[in-house]
């Protein structure tokens, strides 16, 4: 497409955030399912040391349509680079001719806090002059964003829910079956008393049109500088909450799958309150599938996903992100299941 005089033909990129298990990933396989002919470059973001996002992105979308890219680590502080870097790659190949894109997609980890990544957009001159931010889009949890937004942090860190909901351009009030209708409307409030500007949109599994994620021109850095006056400035320091941690286990082998059940429901039993976001992609003993679940506090959900494919190894990955974390424990009562 070739722009018209006046009209900014930079890539809009949309910064897609919201806290752990809000729906981020599930937005993104809609937006790559549907039918809306764009070309979309996906960065996605993890916290912890081993990747299962892109395992639990659609396979089928993951063609060579698209492009995915991974990060592993907080993007806020130390990926920062990594980003630009990513991003580099890909206006090389837009300007080469060899890519046409319509849009890139930054998922960032649930625990980030948008602000600096939207500043990448503003202070590296050859990001500038390839991309320009078109919008925070936050999803929001119905269930659980309220016990996020009161936690109580630690002198000095910040609250990532507080800061993912102001930030937000737009707001997707997701997960809108798990609660009643006076609990979404005390939700509303509280959300448009943090940010009374972005719209709220009330959505069931993250599906939206994506009119209401891509191409919003809805970044406004007038206003970004009105809620954070050192939005731009590239030396702030910001300090997340660290009892917040991640546990992550790849290991290679089947597990019985009894055993796992009965261990899940313990853990999100007892430490349900504490264990903010559990995700796995395991290998199953006698199933020729892979079982993948997630729990967002207590509330469980698993299938067995798409078949091992021939040749690849069979192992199970597992992450957990919540406070008083037991490395250890973890690991060793992960194995008394194996097969
Ligand atoms: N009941 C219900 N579950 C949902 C809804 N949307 C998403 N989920 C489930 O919530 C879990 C977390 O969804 P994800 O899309 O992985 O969330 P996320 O924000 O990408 O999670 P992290 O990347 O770990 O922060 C998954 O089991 C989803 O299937 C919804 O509207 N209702």
């Amino acid at each position: 497409m070739v722009a018209s005089e006046g009209e900014d033909a930079r890539v809009p990129v949309t910064i897609l955030t919201g806290f752990l298990g809000s729906g981020k990933t599930t937005l993104l396989n809609h937006l790559l399912t549907a039918q809306h002919g764009k070309k979309l470059a996906v960065i996605e973001n993890e916290f912890g040391e081993i990747g299962i996002d892109d395992e639990l992105i659609n396979t089928v979308v993951q063609s060579e349509e698209n492009v995915i890219e991974m990060m592993n680590g907080c993007i806020c502080c130390t990926v920062r680079l990594d980003l630009i870097q990513v991003l580099g790659k890909l206006a090389k190949k837009v300007k080469s001719g060899k890519l046409k894109l319509d849009g890139i997609v930054i998922e960032t980890t649930g625990l980030a806090d948008p602000a600096p990544v939207a500043q990448t957009f503003f202070v590296d001159e050859e990001v500038k002059a390839f991309a320009r931010l078109d919008g925070i889009v936050t999803l929001v949890d119905a269930k659980h964003v309220e016990q996020h937004l009161d936690e109580e942090k630690p002198e000095g860190a910040e609250n990532e829910a507080v800061e993912q909901v102001a930030f937000a351009d737009r707001l997707l009030l997701n997960k809108t079956d798990l609660v009643s209708a006076e609990d979404l409307e005390r939700v509303e409030k509280r959300l448009q008393s943090i940010n009374s500007l972005a719209p709220i949109v009330r959505c069931h599994k993250a599906n939206v049109s994506p009119d209401n994620v891509l191409n919003i021109c809805g970044f406004d850095l007038n206003r970004a500088l009105e809620m954070d006056p050192e939005f731009l400035n590239t030396e702030g320091e910001h300090e997340h909450d660290s009892t917040v941690t991640s546990v992550a286990i790849s290991q290679p082998g089947d597990v019985d799958l009894k055993s796992i059940e009965a261990w899940i429901g313990t853990l999100l039993q007892e430490r349900g309150a504490d264990i903010f976001r559990m995700k796995g992609v395991l290998s199953v003993a006698g199933s020729e599938k892979k079982f993948v679940y997630h729990a967002v506090h207590m509330t469980f959900n698993s299938e067995f996903s798409q078949e091992w494919k021939k040749g690849e190894e069979r192992g199970s990955k597992l992450v957990f992100i919540g406070k008083k974390l037991d490395d250890k424990e973890l690991r060793e009562s992960f194995k008394a299941c194996l097969a």
